[in-house]
Parts: C-alpha cells; sequence; structure tokens
C-alpha cells in the first residue's frame, strides 16, 4: 500500500467513526501504519469529522517525528505510537468516548464475555487496566496510557483481545488495519452494551464456558476460520484460551 493510500485509508477510517455511532464532537482517533515504510498516519487533533480532508492526515515515525502534514496530530498519538513499537501485529488503531464502553472503563471493570457476540471477536473477558498514578499522569499522561495498556495484555496475541478499556478514561481497539480497528471498535461499544444490559437483567450473570468461547473465537479466527471461507474447513483448531484469559 502506498502513503497516499495509507492516508486515504486512515481518513476514511476516521469518517466511519460518526458514521457508526462512536464518537461525540471530536472525541476519538484512528490511526495506521506501514510498517515497511515506519510510517504511522493519524488524524489531525480537533478537527471536526465533517471538515477532515486527506491532506490533514499526519504523518509520522514510530518514533513521532513529523513526516508530512501541518496540523497537530492526535493528542492520543504517544498512546498509539507505544502500541505499534510494542505489537508488530497491530496495524490500525482506534480511540473513542463510546458511551458504554467508556461507562465500563470509568468504573474500571473488565468485561466478561457473557455470550457467543462476544466471543466472535474477543477471546476472552475485554480487559480494564489499572488506573494511572498521579505522577503518571504528570509526566507523560499519553504515553503513560500505551504502557499502562501493555501493561494489562502483557504478551498476548494482541489481535485475540482486539481492544481495552483505558480505567478512568475509555477503550483503545485495534485490528490488522485501520478498518478493521474501526469494526472492532464498534464490535467493543455493541459487547459492552450488551454486557451492560445482561448484568441488569441477572446480576450474577457469568462468562460463558472455554468450550463455548473457543468454539466461536476459532470459527472466524482460527487456522481453518469458516466465515467468508468458500468451503467447508476440514477441522476448526480451537485456540487456546490461556493467554486470552491471563488479561482478564
Ligand atoms: O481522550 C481524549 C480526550 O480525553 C481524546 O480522544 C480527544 O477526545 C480526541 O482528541 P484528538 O484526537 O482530537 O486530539
Amino acid at each position: 500500500m502506498s502513503l497516499l493510500e495509507l492516508k486515504q485509508q486512515v481518513l476514511e477510517a476516521n469518517l466511519d467513526l460518526p458514521r457508526h455511532g462512536l464518537v461525540t464532537f471530536t472525541w476519538g482517533n484512528v490511526s495506521g501504519i506501514d510498517r515497511a515504510a515506519g510510517l504511522v498516519v493519524i488524524k489531525p487533533s480537533g478537527v471536526e469529522y465533517e471538515r477532515m480532508q486527506l491532506d490533514d492526515m499526519v504523518v509520522l515515525t514510530l518514533a513521532g517525528e513529523r513526516v508530512e502534514g501541518t496540523l497537530r496530530p492526535s493528542s492520543d498519538t504517544p498512546t498509539h505510537l507505544a502500541l505499534y513499537r510494542h505489537y508488530a501485529d497491530i496495524g490500525g488503531i482506534v480511540h473513542t468516548h463510546s458511551t458504554h464502553a467508556t461507562s465500563w472503563a470509568q468504573a474500571c471493570r473488565a468485561i466478561p464475555a457473557l455470550g457467543t457476540t462476544h466471543a466472535d471477536y474477543f477471546h476472552g473477558a475485554i480487559p480494564c487496566t489499572r488506573p494511572l498514578t498521579p505522577q503518571e499522569v504528570e509526566e507523560a499522561y499519553e504515553a503513560k496510557t500505551g504502557s499502562v495498556i501493555i501493561e494489562t495484555l502483557g504478551e498476548i496475541e494482541p489481535l485475540a483481545i482486539p481492544g481495552v478499556l483505558v480505567s478512568e478514561h475509555a477503550p483503545f481497539a485495534w485490528g490488522k488495519d485501520a478498518h478493521a480497528a474501526v469494526h472492532n471498535a464498534v464490535v467493543l461499544e455493541e459487547v459492552a452494551r450488551m454486557a451492560l444490559y445482561t448484568l441488569m437483567i441477572n446480576a450474577s450473570q457469568h462468562a460463558i464456558p472455554d468450550h463455548l468461547l473457543d468454539k466461536h473465537y476459532s470459527r472466524k479466527h482460527g487456522k481453518n476460520a469458516y466465515y467468508g471461507q468458500t468451503s467447508q474447513p476440514a477441522s476448526s483448531t480451537p485456540v487456546s484460551t490461556t493467554a486470552a484469559r491471563r488479561v482478564a
């Protein structure tokens, strides 16, 4: 993909945020990365989506040096860069303040896998980070937000749990590219809403058993994933729940 194509993809992904009802005003941002070129494209800070143009996209190195663009990059850029530097499989990142996922983040509660909708995309609970210390907030809030996400996820396969709740703040989601990251952000908000309603109906509802979690996750993401395939897979290889469970 050329840099121009990446800028177009990131612009479109940012414009999808209001289309999917994930943002109020400018409360969100999407970035993408060209790993071969070592370049990250991210939306400009504080620009209304309806005014956003291709030339507004800001191009940076993984170290955060500006390569292209005159506007200030998103205020959450250091968080995006920290995740790209640590996880080689992440190709796109989304941050929003979508209502239900943000409510779980403000309550500092992980979202349990209460059903198969969740299991189709997240191979376990969606974790919530610990609160940042006053010193972390003071010194380098956005960069430390990246560090605490990495601390929470550890060395799991990040695309197996493509999202996290930053406590006292809001969600981040990611994927193999910017569009996949937006898709996962939409699902994160949807399962956050479903989980809230589920626990309002039955406060003692528990997470689904591992065999159901593995079955549903593997149908979409296992070695022989079924969805979108032209022929019946020979067999679906269950994906171990061990790593995914560790972040709960
Ligand atoms: O988390 C926040 C503010 O708390 C940010 O997500 C802003 O709401 C969006 O900032 P920009 O990307 O426009 O700088």
